[in-house]
């Protein structure tokens, strides 16, 4: 009886216990933490809860880029965590030593992305050597005809969809090209998307893993959750996920049965490998599969945000166009080579990333035990793991950075000498925009994302004229973001050339 009697005082005591330590915790982290000097909404401050409901919700590059707008330059985003949209890619992510890590939290952190370079630690030096021969500009240019095959393929489906008078998804179809070119670079052979320009089955899998891998970042902050919730993923998921990987094993090991010189990825990876660079059976299946993703979805989606903001103003589509078909005499002039000497089309690819960048959220680094300065703010030692980043869509839509930083105005990365230089926009920050990141771990694809941009790009303004399509839905732009954008299909009209006056 008397044990039944102190029950409601023990539950009292244990609730005060819990309110108390949140309370001390919530004080400890508003006044004495090291980070409370920098301003963000109280909420944030006292708990990561707010920033892990943006990462579910989807919401996260508009969100900070409101803070950013309220309370200036560095935000609180969390109570460990600093967001900047100041010039401090070299101090976050550039060479230094000890180098910034890796906030493990932002990936997918399966065992096998684990393997691949994205997410090494000590040994990413060993795997970027070994990758690097096959981005280069030499093995690129090698490449050229097997990147045109695929702009070919790309023509000839957007002519017949033209005939039949029917408006075109072009993300479907910049995502169609983008793996076919990517399977084909990697695998020798591509995965017969640019056919019907249609989706296959592993391809809808892949990105129900891409999906699942950016949902579900939250999770790993509690790693016990973490942990729970992957024992939980229902058994159809979980299939879906391992048959994903398992297609790309079996491509990587069909590649590799063939005898062929074929200088594409895994041939150039596997004749470093022979001289001497090292890697395992497992780390080439984790690279192929992430290759997959990092090297598609990225670059279709840069061509989508371009193709929005180009539909949806008139003169610099029509400017853009003029120059692309006033620069070549044949379609067999518009090669690697000569599309790198537009200016205007160089100035819509830096907007079209600026405006919707395909990595939209900040790219977390932590700082290391012994302290680290970032643009001139000290972090101090031991100030229990702070996590620190440059969020791409807030950096390149902040007045501080770029003058009408919501007006997409590709005269902004015209030189002076340009005919069409505009002196508003002298004061932009112009070295804020790193789309593809700065430092040891940038981005390896950027040559070739380049390159295939300008090839799709140039491709299709040569052959077509182009307008929004009425099925297109108008507030396109209005979309979350997990990782990577969860695009909505962009409804295009193709239409004969010189057929918009
Ligand atoms: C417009 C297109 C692209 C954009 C905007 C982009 C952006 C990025 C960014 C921001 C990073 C840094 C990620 C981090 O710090 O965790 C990165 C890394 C990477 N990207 Fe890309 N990327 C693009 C295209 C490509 C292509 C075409 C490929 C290859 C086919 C590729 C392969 C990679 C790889 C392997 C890494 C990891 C590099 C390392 O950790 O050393 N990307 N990319």
């Amino acid at each position: 009886m008397a044990l039944l009697d102190s029950v409601p005082s023990i539950a009292i005591l244990a609730i005060s216990a819990v309110v108390l330590y949140f309370a001390t915790h919530a004080i400890y982290n508003l006044y004495f933490h090291p980070l409370c000097q920098h301003p963000g909404p109280i909420p944030n401050a006292i708990s990561p809860f707010p920033r892990l409901y943006w990462n579910i919700e989807g919401r996260e590059p508009q969100t900070v880029l409101k803070l950013h707008l309220k309370y200036g330059n560095i935000v609180r985003v969390a109570p460990n965590e600093l967001s900047f949209i100041t010039q401090a890619w070299k101090d976050i992510y550039g060479f230094k030593r000890p180098e910034l890590s890796k906030d493990w939290t932002m990936y997918a952190l399966s065992e096998n992305t684990k393997r691949s370079i994205i997410l090494s630690g000590a040994d990413h030096g060993r795997q970027r050597k070994m990758l690097a021969p096959a981005f280069s500009e030499r093995a690129l240019k090698l490449q050229q005809g097997m990147l045109t095959t695929y702009t070919g393929m790309m023509v000839e489906k957007l002519e017949e969809r033209m005939k039949e008078n029917k408006s075109v998804d072009m993300a479907k179809v910049f995502n169609c090209v983008t793996f076919d070119t990517i399977a084909d670079l990697m695998f020798g052979e591509p995965l017969g998307l640019c056919e019907n320009m249609e989706y296959s089955d592993w391809l809808s899998q892949l990105f129900v893993s891409i999906w699942l891998a950016g949902a579900s970042r939250a999770l790993q902050y509690f790693p016990l959750l973490f942990r729970l919730a992957t024992m939980m993923i229902p058994k159809h998921i979980q299939e879906t996920i391992d048959s994903s990987y398992q297609n790309t094993v079996d491509k990587v090991n069909k590649r590799l049965a063939m005898k062929t010189e074929r200088p594409d990825m895994l041939g150039l990876m596997l004749k470093h490998k022979e001289e001497g660079a090292e890697m395992t059976m497992d780390e080439l299946y984790a690279n192929a599969d992430l290759l997959m993703i990092a090297g598609t979805e990225t670059t279709a989606t840069s061509l989508s945000g371009l193709t929005w903001y180009l539909l949806n103003n008139k003169p610099v589509l029509e400017r853009l166009t003029k120059e692309v078909r006033e620069a070549f005499n044949s379609i067999d002039d518009i090669t690697m080579d000569s599309l790198p000497r537009l200016p205007y089309l160089s100035a819509c690819l830096e907007e079209g990333m600026r405006m919707f960048p395909a990595v939209a959220e900040g790219i977390r680094r932590v700082t290391p035990s012994t302290g680290a300065t970032i643009s001139g703010h000290f972090i101090p030692p031991n100030a229990s793991l702070v996590k620190v980043s440059i969020p791409h869509y807030a950096a390149y839509h902040h007045p501080t950075n770029f003058h009408s930083p919501t007006t997409f105005a590709p005269e902004r990365w015209l030189l002076s000498s340009h005919p069409l230089y505009n002196p508003i926009f002298a004061s932009d920050k112009k070295e804020i925009l790193q789309p593809f990141s700065v430092g040891p771990r940038n981005c390896i694809g950027l040559t070739l994302a380049y390159h295939e941009m300008r090839l799709i790009m140039a491709n299709l303004l040569w052959h077509f004229d182009v307008e929004l399509s009425g099925e297109c839905d108008e507030g396109w732009l209005d979309q979350s973001s997990h990782l990577v954008w969860d695009k909505k299909p962009l409804m295009v009209k193709i239409l004969a050339r010189g057929s918009v006056a």
